[in-house]
């Protein structure tokens, strides 16, 4: 007996879709699931899974998605970090060391910071930043004679780099505000006035 047309225009979709849901499963580069998520255990379904009827049996599809877009973003913060991230991780260390600095520093905490700078100029892990910051610091050579001091200097280096990228300028009187100490329980790492600080 010849197949009913409603029949087979459903035997169509589900083919369609089966389809469908492969190729996206393999774009995305999801795992294959074993066949006991399988619920017709038919392998060259390995995605069957992902279908409607399976959403409500063994709910993978889309708490699987959720956790494999929670692992691209894991992987993503576990793999190398972009110029940008780069960037502002050091701008953070370098204005926390900004805060942190003795009103009344030391000759040899004034060398260190200058050592720390050209430092930074030679060994910054992106060339084209450390050469144009090599530059930035012969015209504008560090100066740390005091907390506020060195603080508005870095403000001051920083906005000569924001305005090479043609980021707008930060308003140095809000340095303060922005930066600070390092948030440690206690105080356990406000260091300033102690010798822990600078070895
Ligand atoms: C030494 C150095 C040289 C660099 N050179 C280059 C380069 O040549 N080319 C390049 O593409 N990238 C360079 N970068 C990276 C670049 O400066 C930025 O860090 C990156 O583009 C991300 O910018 P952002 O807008 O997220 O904020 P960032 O500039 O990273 O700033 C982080 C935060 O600091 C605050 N802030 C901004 N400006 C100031 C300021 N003047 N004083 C105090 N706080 C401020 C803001 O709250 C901001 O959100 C360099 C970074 C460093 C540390």
């Amino acid at each position: 007996m010849s197949e009913n047309p409603l029949q087979l225009l459903f035997k169509t979709c589900e083919k369609v879709s089966n389809c469908v849901q492969t190729q996206l499963a393999q774009l995305i580069c999801l795992p294959k699931v074993p066949s006991s998520h399988n619920n017709n255990n038919n392998d060259h379904h390995s995605f069957s899974w992902l279908s409607s009827s399976n959403y409500s049996k063994n709910l993978p599809a889309t708490s699987m998605l959720l956790q494999y877009s929670e692992l691209t973003k894991q992987e993503k913060s576990d793999g190398p970090v972009t110029k940008e991230e780069l960037g502002r991780a050091t701008w953070t260390f370098l204005h926390t060391v900004g805060a942190q600095y003795p009103d009344k520093p030391t000759r040899q905490q004034r060398k260190d910071v200058k050592e720390l700078m050209a430092i930074l100029s030679r060994m910054y892990p992106c060339n084209e930043c450390a050469d144009h910051f090599k530059e930035v610091l012969r015209a504008n050579p560090v100066q740390a004679g005091s907390q506020a001091e060195f603080s508005q200097w870095l403000c001051h280096v920083h906005n000569v780099v924001n305005r090479s990228l043609s980021k707008p300028n930060f308003p140095c009187d809000r340095v303060d505000a922005r930066w600070g100490k390092l948030d440690c329980e206690q105080r356990a790492c406000d260091l300033q006035g102690t010798d822990k600080f600078w070895f």
